[in-house]
């Protein structure tokens, strides 16, 4: 039996009912569409689960044939867009570099009928990474990529070589894919839920997705995977990351890419990727980074009984392939999407708007006061 759980932050509460996925139901367990995540990391391609999201059923061999045609036809990105992107200067956040071009592609494709919506869905999983890469490498190489990519069917390929222009290493394009199924889906988590309130309300599909994107951004959410790697980039030891992480500890900060909200005992989608770190690591020949991120795992349990959760390892492996660190959370963007959109489909086929009661802690009863008798 899963512990239960209360207290702030609706922690424990039912909002609403989902058939997209199941968080913690046995504690630790992680299941899309009645699928478990272990399976579908290991056997599906990652258009195969954003398939089985967003229509509902696994496809059959034509079916995911045609899917992933579909997908690699809407890559391209409207010219407005790119002008738009070529516009955002190099220092900004790729987060909000995500958040704008979502946004803006509303403006040029804007759902104005949900009988568009699982277009309107497919065009953003098609086109958010070539938005983020679009803008990465004209802002910080100088060059117009081609997003376009029709040698590479794989999204997580297609990531990977716009990044590097260069044909994707298979090792590397099997661990995106893995990361991609792993950060496709997690039932009411905060970004989720937000797209869900603005669904809630008859919004169009980007404003949900936008909205999603700035709630994913904070280090207590999809932003942790980079506040991992800041964390553990400057520690060349296990006995160092060791001694800093006990400072941290004894300063009672919050250490990223550690604990959830539902899950008590593990996160059942870090045994995965940190399987994938590992091997990476032994790929590249890291001296010291895979030791540091173990070194982390075991303190934070010994010390907290904290266990990594899904970004923790993320922030290592995505290292290992070469990945900036800024461009971590825009991947969960390029994954999330499929879920985000599915709960906003769901919403829609059953909706009534979201719209909680508060405790009212203020004044019982004020007196007006006049501008210029104000002290
Ligand atoms: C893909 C994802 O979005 S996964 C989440 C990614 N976020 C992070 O990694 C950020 C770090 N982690 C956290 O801030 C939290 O664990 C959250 C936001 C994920 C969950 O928050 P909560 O549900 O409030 O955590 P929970 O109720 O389990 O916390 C219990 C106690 O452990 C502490 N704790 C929880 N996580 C951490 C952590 N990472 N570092 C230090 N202490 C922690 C809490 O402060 C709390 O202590 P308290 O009782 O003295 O106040
Ligand atoms: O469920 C949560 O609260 C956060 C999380 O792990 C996710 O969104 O993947």
């Amino acid at each position: 039996m899963a512990k239960e759980l209360s207290g702030a932050g609706l922690r424990g509460q039912s909002a609403g009912e989902t058939a997209l996925c199941t968080v913690g139901k046995t504690g630790s367990g992680l299941t899309y569409r009645g699928y478990d995540i272990e399976v579908l990391a290991e056997k599906a391609c990652f258009e195969e689960v954003a398939y089985l999201l967003l229509h509902g059923k696994l496809p059959n061999r034509t079916e995911l044939s045609q899917y992933r045609n579909k997908l690699m036809s809407l890559r391209e990105l409207p010219q407005a867009l790119k002008a738009a992107l070529e516009l955002i200067p190099k220092d900004a956040h790729p987060m909000d570099v995500m958040r704008t071009g979502c946004s803006f592609l509303g403006n040029l494709e804007t759902e104005t009928d949900f009988s568009q919506q699982q277009d309107t869905a497919d065009r953003l999983l098609a086109t958010l990474p070539a938005i983020i890469l679009y803008w990465y490498r004209f802002s910080h190489d100088g060059v117009r990529i081609d997003t376009s990519n029709p040698s590479v069917p794989s999204l997580a390929g297609h990531f990977l070589a716009m990044l590097h222009s260069d044909t994707p290493n298979p090792l590397h394009e099997q661990v995106m894919n893995a990361s991609l199924i792993l950060y496709a889906e997690h039932e009411f988590n905060a970004s989720t839920f937000t797209a869900r309130v603005c669904a809630s309300t008859l919004s169009d599909m980007h404003s949900c997705i936008t909205g999603g994107i700035g709630s994913l951004r904070g280090p207590l959410h999809g932003g942790a995977n980079e506040a991992a790697m800041d964390m553990i980039e400057p520690w060349k030891t296990p006995d160092e990351a060791e001694a800093a992480l006990l400072d941290k500890l004894a300063n009672k900060e919050k250490v990223m890419g550690f604990g959830h909200a539902i899950y008590r005992e593990r996160d059942p989608r870090n045994d995965i990727i940190k399987q994938w770190s590992k091997r990476l690591s032994e790929e590249v020949g890291d001296t010291h980074l895979y030791a540091v991120s173990e070194r982390c795992e075991a303190v934070m349990w010994r010390e907290k009984k904290l266990f990594c959760n899904a970004d923790f390892f993320h922030a290592s492996a995505y290292r290992f392939m070469g990945i900036p660190t800024l461009l971590f959370t825009p991947i969960f963007v390029c994954a999330r999407v499929t879920g985000w959109a599915a709960h906003v489909m769901e919403q829609r086929a059953n909706n009534r708007i979201i719209r909680p009661s508060a405790d009212y802690t203020g004044p019982e009863k004020a007196q007006w006061v006049e501008l210029d008798d104000r002290p």
